[in-house]
């Protein structure tokens, strides 16, 4: 369980992160969303002690990252897969990493099999592919068997095969009772790993609920409706707080009312319908929808 409460961190005049406060529990995965330099990292190295906060605080079961006497046991994080010794074997990395915590060459040999990184144990991590290097952070986080787990963008530069993997993992860490929190860019990926999704926009929790209750949030509650009689139906819908927008001949998108009783009114009136479809937003569309106002880099092209 990680909860933060009142947490902020400030780098001179630039507020990274504002004043959140949140619960991660145990038994699910839960995503954490939010566009470029909205603060992710930063918070996930608050949670570990590698940033201090500016004010609040962040505790992991109970008690600051620091105050838990053997760390790696309590909490395995991934943040920087590239802060690695690139001079060491993958194995002598892992070898050096449990000798500070008195943890034993077999769990060594056991995560590295966990990772799939037993062809590539005794290669020097300088030439590791961006993917290999993913999967040695992975196995360090799992090096102490700890019961939560902070992974920053862990299927960043994975081929599908490793999101799979990945996915996988993540979902039967948490079936086993751990608390697993992720963060990552890609939506889609999120909406098949994660069970709850935190969003923060410029520093702050925009979202902070299960997957579901996100996606309909944002939804767009149109409903596609298809009938011979388009024109009477429009007329019939028509009032306040109700938009019908007239597609192609015959289709419209309605606004402000539910399928259920666009189909009521039809049936009562002796309209026939054709189609009958609600719209609901993808994440993709959700997270688009919750993010527009905070994105903090934004391209040209999509202003
Ligand atoms: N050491 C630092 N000094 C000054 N500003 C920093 C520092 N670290 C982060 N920031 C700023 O704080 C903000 C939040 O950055 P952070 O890296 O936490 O965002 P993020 O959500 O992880 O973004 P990304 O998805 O791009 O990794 C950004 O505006 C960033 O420029």
């Amino acid at each position: 369980m990680i909860t933060a409460e009142g947490l902020s961190k400030r780098y001179g005049a630039k507020t990274a992160v504002n004043d959140i406060s949140f619960t991660v529990r145990p038994g699910q995965v839960t995503g954490f969303l939010g566009p470029n330099g909205a603060g992710k990292s930063t918070t996930m190295r608050m949670i570990v002690g590698l940033d201090r906060p500016s004010a609040g605080s962040v505790t992991v079961n109970g008690k600051p990252y620091a105050e838990h006497k053997a760390p790696l046991r309590e909490v395995g994080a991934l943040l920087d897969a590239k802060a690695v010794h690139t001079g060491r074997t993958a194995q002598n990395h892992l070898l050096a990493m449990a000798a500070t915590h008195g943890i034993g060459a077999k769990r060594v040999q056991e995560v590295i099999e966990l990772t799939g990184l037993q062809s590539v144990a005794r290669k020097r991590v300088g030439g590791f592919s961006l993917g290999m290097g993913q999967r040695l952070g992975i196995a360090a986080a799992l090096l102490g068997d700890p019961a939560t787990l902070i992974l920053d963008e862990p299927v960043n530069g994975l081929d599908p095969e490793g999101v799979l993997w990945v996915r996988q993992l993540v979902r039967s860490l948490a079936a086993e009772g751990r608390t697993v929190f992720l963060s990552s860019h890609l939506m889609s990926e999120m909406a098949q790993t994660a069970d709850h999704i935190i969003v923060l926009g410029r520093g702050q929790i925009i979202a902070d609920a299960p997957v579901g209750d996100i996606v309909a949030g944002a939804s767009l509650a149109t409903v596609t409706v298809r009938s011979p009689h388009a024109s009477q139906l429009a007329e019939l819908l028509a009032g306040p707080d109700i938009a019908v927008l007239r597609a192609e001949h015959g289709v419209m998108q309605v606004t402000g009312l539910a399928a259920a009783q666009i189909g009521d009114l039809a049936a009562a009136n002796g309209l026939v319908l054709h189609e009958l479809t609600p719209q609901t937003a993808s994440l993709e569309e959700a997270y688009m929808a919750l993010t527009q106002d905070v994105v903090e880099y934004r391209t040209e092209a999509s202003r």
